[in-house]
């Protein structure tokens, strides 16, 4: 992957399903290399999502372009380079882990067997064992292996610690971010788990209701967005730039603006905000229901 290529832009993507719209009008840029984390709340589209960038799905509408190229028309050269773990971590139950690395071998032109044997004897796993007598955390691990073996440049994961205790959600983690610094590969993941992205990410998507409603760098985000307090009002200072929450107490009144770079007016002091809370106050904002919108 070369510096400044996109991992994925996507342009006015919605879906429909027979009920209605699962996503609509889609538009995001993300930069290739580093974590992108994809958050909302349960069915706001992350998975299908997901689903279009890895070709699974076809689009309504839009267009999905994935390491430069239009996902819809794209080879199985392109797709090779795009792994994928679906939610529940899939494996076959009745084979062993090493039946599991055989199989992903057959499956993929760039698999590393090694490169899988390798991280799974570091995590104590061993390969002779079916994979359904393994743990719930160690079942997450070899079907991580199996996806970093097929080396891909792009890696998607669906949820993959929504079912993890906090320790396997740890080892989990620990294991992904350890590839991302070894290799040059991007990784899109959705979670439902916020408190813990600003350690391991570098660009969000937070998803609601189908519609995006914040992206960016981490880090740009919280340099943008601030807490004002001050006294208790109606109305708030006065400001040029967007009030995204207003929250009263019995005494004070706190504004989240995105107007990083405006002066604090009088009487008001400025905080900085954390991630989760920054995350969580876009997903309280009220939305539009895009299952009504056009779904006739
Ligand atoms: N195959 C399908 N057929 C019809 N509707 C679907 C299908 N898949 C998803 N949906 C609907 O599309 C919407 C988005 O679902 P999706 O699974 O993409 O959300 P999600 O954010 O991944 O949710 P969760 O966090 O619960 O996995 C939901 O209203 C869901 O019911």
């Amino acid at each position: 992957m070369t510096t400044g290529e996109f991992a994925l832009r996507t342009d006015g993507v919605g879906k429909r399903y027979r009920k209605g719209w699962a996503l609509r009008d889609c538009t995001l840029a993300l930069p290739a290399g580093g974590v992108i984390a994809l958050v909302g709340p349960n069915g706001a589209g992350k998975t299908t999502l997901l689903r279009l960038v890895v070709g699974l799905l076809a689009p309504s509408t839009g267009t999905v372009e994935v390491l430069g190229h239009d996902v819809t028309a794209s080879t199985s050269r392109t797709l090779a380079r795009i792994g994928f773990l679906a939610q529940d971590h899939p494996l076959y139950k009745r084979f062993t882990v090493a039946e599991m690395l055989r199989f992903g071998r057959a499956c993929n032109l760039r698999f590393d067997q090694g490169l899988a044997e390798h991280r799974l004897a570091k995590l104590g796993i061993p390969l002779d064992r079916r994979t359904g007598t393994l743990s719930g955390g160690q079942q997450a691990q070899v079907a991580l292996a199996l996806a970093l073996a097929k080396r891909p440049d792009l890696l998607v994961l669906d949820e993959p610690v929504a079912s993890l205790d906090p320790l396997a959600r740890h080892e989990f983690m620990q294991v992904l971010m350890g590839a991302v610094a070894e290799g040059d590969v991007t990784v899109l993941f959705s979670s439902h788990v916020v408190h813990e992205l600003e350690r391991v990410c570098d660009h969000l998507v937070v998803l609601d209701n189908g519609r995006v409603t914040l992206t960016g760098d981490i880090d740009t985000l919280l340099t943008e967005h601030r807490l004002l307090v001050g006294p208790r009002t109606a109305t708030g200072p006065e400001r040029s730039g967007a009030v995204v929450e207003t929250v009263h107490s019995e005494r004070h009144t706190t504004l989240l603006v995105r107007d990083g770079a405006l002066p604090v007016a009088p009487g008001w002091q400025a905080r900085p905000v954390a991630l989760e809370d920054l995350v969580l106050a876009y997903l309280r904002r009220p939305g539009v229901d895009v299952t009504a919108v056009g779904a006739a």
